[in-house]
């Protein structure tokens, strides 16, 4: 089975790579001209929580696609996921299995641009969820930064021998856990990704925003109204290793103290493989710091936490403190904000103001 990854950064490429090393038939596909030569030229350098190899791969530009796709893993920003899959419609087969292959709720997106075009998207789309973790660096580089799972299932939670097959190709790199529930796993990752879309509010490392007392209770609030957000859709919200949704309805002192063990429990789980002296960690924060600070420009932002906002309106939940905190980071990506602690002086007054704060 020859697994083709459109998006060849962080999640894609370590995928790829360590697919490729295991024997694998991979494809990296990208639409950055200098990675997909770099990456043809000399491999994939990674550095990062396993020390330095270089692994070859095989890699294309989209254009450069000419073979009939079978499995499709998509890997890109959740903004650019529909796209992705758009730009290989002609390459795909009634047969064919797209892989969504990232954060964000894009599933539903895919199934109804396969079924627009003539196939039965809801066949042919398998949920994911990485978490592992890393940063496209430069071309032909990436960092490892921490090591998790991998969540995968069938939409409607069946068992498939091609499930079977992605998840034994895949553990080439990382544990891979199978779910019948794997919506409720998307939903769970979205719910405490509204920390990660906090801490990116500074330009700071994790535990220096979600690691102090005072932050992490803000963080825990937008949390817990994204949870409601969930609930009142009806989801069935998973744990997962950084998460466990359990903690996120505070209703005592000591129900905001297992909150808040939860998210330090998060940060060492981020941090428990990370040696600082044998390697200098470029990626300091989440996916989205990486992306507004490092590579500076607009995060995926509106097309994850954004979307969970949406859901919210739709179902009549409350979503100010969601919905404030998206608007400081679109100030911040459009530069009519700086980055820095006083986001959070302003969301914690914004938090006790409509009465949200933890117990
Ligand atoms: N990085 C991490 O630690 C983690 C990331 N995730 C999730 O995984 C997903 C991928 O993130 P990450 O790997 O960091 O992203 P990256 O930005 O590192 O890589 C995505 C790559 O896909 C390319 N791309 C975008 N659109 C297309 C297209 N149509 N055809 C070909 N290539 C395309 C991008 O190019 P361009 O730059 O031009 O857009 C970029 O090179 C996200 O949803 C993220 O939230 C989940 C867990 C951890
Ligand atoms: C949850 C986290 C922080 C794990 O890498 C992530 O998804 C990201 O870096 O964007």
């Amino acid at each position: 089975m020859t697994i083709t990854i459109i998006g060849a950064g962080a999640i894609g490429g370590l995928a790829g790579a360590y697919m490729a090393k295991a024997g694998h038939d991979v494809l990296l596909v990208d639409r950055w001209q200098e990675h997909v030569d770099a990456l043809n030229a000399r491999g994939l350098f990674i550095d990062g929580v396993r020390g330095e190899m270089t692994v070859p791969v095989r890699a294309a530009t989209p254009d450069q696609l000419t073979q009939p796709l079978g499995m499709v893993l998509v890997a890109t920003k959740s903004q650019h996921a529909v796209d992705a899959v758009r730009q290989v419609l002609p390459l795909l087969r009634p047969d064919s299995a797209i892989v969504s292959y990232q954060n964000g709720f894009n599933e539903p997106d895919i199934v109804a641009l396969l079924d627009a075009n003539g196939f039965d998207g809801k066949a042919m789309v398998i949920g994911s969820i990485p978490n592992y973790g890393g940063a496209l660096v430069d071309p032909g580089y990436i960092e490892f930064v921490h090591e998790g799972p991998i969540q995968l299932g069938e939409m409607d939670g069946r068992r498939t021998p091609r499930l079977e097959e992605l998840g034994r190709q895949l553990s080439a790199l990382t544990e891979v856990q199978v779910s019948d529930n794997i919506w409720g796993q998307i939903w769970a990752k979205e719910v405490y990704s509204a920390q990660v879309v906090f801490s990116a509010l500074v330009d700071a490392r994790i535990r220096e925003t979600l690691g102090v007392e005072r932050y992490a209770r803000i963080a825990g609030a937008i949390v817990r109204e994204a949870l409601e957000i969930a609930e009142a859709n009806g989801i069935a919200v998973e744990a997962f290793d950084f998460f466990d949704p359990a903690n996120y309805r505070p209703k005592t002192p000591a129900d905001t103290r297992r909150l808040l063990d939860n998210i330090n429990h998060a940060i060492w789980l981020l941090k428990k493989d990370q040696n600082e002296q044998a390697h200098q960690f470029k990626k300091k924060g989440s996916g989205i710091w990486w992306d507004i600070v490092y590579r500076n420009r607009p995060s995926e932002v509106r097309s994850s936490n954004g979307k969970l906002i949406d859901y919210g309106r739709r179902a009549g939940v409350d979503v100010r403190l969601n919905e404030k905190l998206c608007a400081m980071i679109y100030e911040i990506e459009e530069g009519r904000r700086p980055l820095g602690f006083h986001n959070y002086d302003e969301l914690e007054a914004y938090v006790n103001q409509i009465g949200k704060a933890l117990p």
